[in-house]
């Protein structure tokens, strides 16, 4: 379900151990924050694992960003839509035929479908490491070029860091949802994140959701990491 008061922060739960994550889960509320399981918990504890979050009332983007052939990835973003999440990715570089048999294989879900969304480049990529992938544009013009081929298949928003936040808005309007991991607050360790902001900043650069992890589950205390960031948004 969607809640009424949209909360902005995404937490990524990327444990290793399911009754650690769980016990963090439940001191948490579904009014404070929507939940990301990615890559690590989905191969460790797979589907089950997340329907016990959303039975707990919590929204889930299901981040395993996929890339593939058409038609696999159209069959893979249907059994999200039937696990129940709220938000699923793939990644642009898969190409808009991709991304349009996706889209098109949730129509059947109607309102319940998840939103859709396409991973532009990684916010633990810069300039460098995307010429050594043969991209000589800087990652603001591959963002962007991503996202442009990501909105005319579309899609309901992008992956992005936070550094993009403020151009794609103004380019795709409000409806185009920006997903902004590489969210560090102030005197966090960044990790091996490189496009980064602070999440207030983010927020006011135009992100609508702020995916944030290890500053808030490895902090000493988890939740009142979560409160501090929310207060300060
Ligand atoms: O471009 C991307 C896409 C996805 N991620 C994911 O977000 C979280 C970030 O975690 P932190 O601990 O806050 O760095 C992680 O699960 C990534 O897989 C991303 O960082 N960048």
């Amino acid at each position: 379900m969607s809640h009424l008061n949209d909360p902005k922060v995404l937490i990524a739960l990327d444990f290793d151990d399911e009754e650690a994550a769980l016990n963090f889960v439940n001191q948490l509320s579904p009014q404070d924050c929507r939940l990301k399981v990615g890559k690590e918990m989905f191969t460790y504890f797979g589907p089950e694992f997340v329907k016990k979050l959303i039975a707990k009332d919590f929204d889930v983007f299901l981040d395993l960003k996929f890339h593939d052939i058409p038609n696999t990835v159209a069959k893979a973003v249907v059994a999200a839509a039937k696990m129940g999440v709220w938000m699923v990715n793939v990644h642009a570089s898969g190409g808009p035929e991709m991304m349009i048999k996706a889209k098109e294989a949730l129509l059947p879900f109607g309102e319940k479908a998840p939103l859709l969304i396409a991973v532009t480049v990684l916010t633990s990529m810069d300039a460098d490491e995307l010429s050594r992938l043969g991209v000589t544009k800087s990652p603001q013009e591959q963002v962007l070029y991503l996202a442009t081929l990501a909105k005319q298949s579309g899609l309901d928003g992008v992956v992005c860091s936070a550094q993009e936040a403020s151009s794609l808005k103004d380019k795709f309007g409000k409806n185009f949802k920006l997903i902004t991991p590489g969210i560090r607050p102030q005197g966090s360790e960044i990790g091996d994140q490189k496009r980064i902001m602070t999440p207030k900043l983010a927020l006011e650069n135009g992100s609508d959701y702020l995916v944030i992890g290890r500053p808030i589950t490895q902090a000493e205390d988890p939740v009142a990491a979560l409160a501090a960031i929310n207060l300060s948004l």
